[in-house]
């Protein structure tokens, strides 16, 4: 357990995961904020960016360039990818925990990270021992790692709804998982683009990355190390109409010992414990408003009459469970801190 509050540095305070991250911590009892770095932005006060945080964050944008990072006790990357990689070294050098938000240090395969990214990975020695950061199946780990790869959004989807039935082997493999997963356009980032505009993006709704999505290989690669054997995956993300909020409809198809199974008793007791997880009474339907702004991601089991078939739909907040609240979950854990510590929200609802 941390006696003194834990130092806190964030690279990339000024896109939405990073105000995220500001939004979570400001509240945080036992962080405080230390460092906020942003390129185009040093010397500004955070609050007159984000008025929101107006009387609960006090610090302006640092250079990060000349941010002091080595002082802190963990620094958040809610960077695009390659930042933190170019960092960690000298973080971890200097005794400092990283959490990085990007996907630097989620796959452990780097010629599979360079093909999707496009670019060589800068420090395999610490992605050798860096955990993928979802707690609800690597928590130990989590406990005593150095470097957090967080996950991808759409990945906690799928992998936590998938968890119950591959850790026990109900899945029939011969054939293809599916997953049709949903995002709002808080996912693409704060960056313009064309695409996130309100007059392209509202009103509209469009499958993308249906030829290959960087996140398959991230899902393929912990759904194998769940069922302990190789298995396909076919995964087509869909940008729609709302800021915050992911919806990821799997198709699943049980084996002989699957189709037994009270795969609601199952799932029931295997997160029963979990703070964030929220296994749904049957025939519930999943809907994103119930997680905006919270760290839950619920779920609800659905069989599919005659075919063998489950269909899992889980719905998490992008920004949170798929990003900076397991984020903040994650260094709770490190820490040795109360899981739920700066997360206990009530998700906002309508
Ligand atoms: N949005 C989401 O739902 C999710 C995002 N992620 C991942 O989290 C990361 C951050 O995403 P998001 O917040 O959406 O992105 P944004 O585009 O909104 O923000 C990116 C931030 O990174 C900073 N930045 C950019 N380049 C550099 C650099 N070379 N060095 C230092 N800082 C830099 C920018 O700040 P400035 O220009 O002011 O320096 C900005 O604050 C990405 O890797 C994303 O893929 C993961 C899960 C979900
Ligand atoms: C709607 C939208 O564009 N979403 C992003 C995923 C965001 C995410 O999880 O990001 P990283 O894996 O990049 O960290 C995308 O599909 O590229």
């Amino acid at each position: 357990m941390h006696s003194k509050k834990i130092k806190v540095g964030i690279v990339g305070g000024t896109g939405y995961t990073g105000v995220e991250l500001l939004r979570l911590l400001a509240l945080h009892p036992d962080a405080e904020l230390s460092v906020i770095t942003s390129r185009g932005e040093a010397g500004l006060p955070v609050a007159d960016m984000f008025p929101s945080l107006r009387g609960r964050v006090d610090l302006a944008f640092t250079d990060p360039a000349q941010a002091d990072l080595s002082q802190c006790d963990v620094v958040f990357f809610a960077t695009p990818h390659g930042v933190a990689m170019s960092q960690a070294q000298a973080l971890v050098a200097a005794g400092v925990k990283v959490i990085d938000l990007a996907a630097d240090f989620r796959l452990q395969d780097t010629a599979v990270f360079e093909k999707w990214y496009k670019l060589p990975h800068g420090c395999p020695d610490i992605l050798a021992n860096a955990v993928y950061g979802i707690p609800e199946l690597y928590r130990e780990q989590v406990r005593s790692a150095q470097v957090i790869g967080n996950p991808g959004c759409y990945p906690t989807t799928v992998l936590l709804g998938l968890a119950p039935l591959l850790e026990q082997g109900l899945v029939d493999l011969s054939v293809p998982i599916i997953s049709d997963s949903k995002s709002g356009v808080s996912g693409a980032g704060r960056k313009a683009e064309v695409a996130t505009l309100f007059a392209e993006a509202s009103d509209n709704m469009k499958a993308y990355g249906v030829a290959g999505h960087r996140h398959h290989p991230e899902i393929l690669a912990q759904l194998q190390l769940l069922a302990g054997t190789s298995l396909q995956f076919i995964f087509v993300p869909h940008l729609v109409p709302l800021i915050r909020g992911m919806l990821s409809t799997i198709y699943v198809k049980l084996s002989a010992r699957g189709l037994k199974t009270d795969t609601q008793a199952l799932y029931e007791t295997r997160y029963q414990n979990e703070p964030f997880v929220d296994v749904l009474p049957p025939g519930s339907l999943p809907e994103t408003r119930t997680v905006r702004g919270g760290n839950q991601l619920r779920l609800a089991l659905h069989s599919q009459p005659d075919s063998g078939y489950l269909t899992v739909i889980a719905v998490q907040d992008n920004l949170v469970k798929g990003a900076a609240g397991q984020a903040v979950q994650n260094m709770n854990i490190m820490f040795g801190l109360d899981e739920q510590a700066g997360l206990n929200t009530v998700p906002l609802l309508p």
